[in-house]
């Protein structure tokens, strides 16, 4: 997918929202555990119920590989269902891979080609030769963590080396790297107030946002520093939806709360 058929999708749903699909077998409705295969039984009611609200979904892969080759098969169903029937629908695949240029390119084979995903999350510690053969794929991108949510972001990426900040290098050099223009990046909600430094560095690229919801992230923060003409932004929220309820509901209760975000996104849209 393009970044322009984002961009478009966004304008047209009035939303900027990526809703997570990280599926724990122990939070997931208890009667879904008489199906023949849960996560992809809970992945597809959740979709239903949501798809006309969010331009995004995003599976965290630990939450399938933790299942074995089942957990891969639910992945596998829940990609194939997305690009058959909502296939204006961005797909992420959190993945946080990066390694050797050799295994990389395996890695981006995986996700971006045998799995059909839009794009994958991929870490920049192992720096350029290990994040240039997923930008090899055309309109498909590359999610590079940048400042992450978490504490743990503060023990290397906040750092500062040659006189910045190590998660400023990483996206000042990655501009410099083969099909840059593939690249967009990971940017903690719960630190929105980093924003208008790192929009001096990358104006205008793609940013996905976790942190909203579970992890206390601010949306209205996010958006005052970070969005720019093109909105630049997707806001991912996975436990605060999909867990929204635990009855047999729990599709409509999801829904509720992504329609509560995609009407606050409107609202800063339409602003
Ligand atoms: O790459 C990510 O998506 C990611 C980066 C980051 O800095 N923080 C972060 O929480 N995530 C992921 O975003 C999701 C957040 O989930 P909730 O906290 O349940 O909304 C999880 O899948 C995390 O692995």
């Amino acid at each position: 997918m393009t970044t322009q058929h984002l961009v478009t999708q966004i304008k047209k749903k009035n939303s900027f929202l990526c809703i997570g699909l990280d599926v724990d077998l122990e939070k997931i409705p208890q009667h879904l555990l008489a199906e023949e295969d849960p996560i992809f039984a809970f992945n597809k009611a959740i979709i239903d119920a949501t798809h006309h609200l969010c331009v995004a979904y995003k599976p965290n892969t630990a939450f399938y590989e933790a299942y074995g080759l089942k957990g891969w098969q639910s992945l596998e169903k829940t990609i194939q269902y997305l690009n058959k029937n909502h296939p204006e629908i961005f797909t992420i695949a959190d993945a946080k891979r990066g390694d050797i240029g050799n295994t990389s390119r395996m890695y981006a084979k995986a996700f971006l080609q045998d799995l059909g995903f839009d794009s994958v999350t991929v870490a920049p510690y192992m720096g350029k030769d290990s994040v240039e053969p997923f930008l090899e794929f055309k309109d498909k991108h590359t999610i590079l963590l940048a400042l992450t949510s978490n504490d743990g972001a503060f023990d290397f990426q906040t750092k500062h080396m040659e006189g910045r900040e190590v998660y400023k290098h990483v996206l000042e050099t990655s501009r410099s790297w083969r099909n840059a223009d593939n690249l967009m990046y990971v940017v903690g909600a719960t630190k929105a107030e980093f924003l208008a430094d790192i929009r001096t560095i990358i104006p205008n690229s793609f940013l996905l946002v976790p942190g909203v919801g579970a992890q206390g992230g601010n949306l209205q923060e996010v958006c005052k520093y970070g969005m720019t003409d093109d909105v630049g932004l997707l806001i991912n929220s996975s436990r605060g939806i999909i867990y929204a309820s635990n009855d047999e509901h729990f599709a409509e209760a999801a829904a509720r709360i992504a329609a509560e975000l995609q009407q606050e996104m409107a609202a800063i849209l339409n602003q």
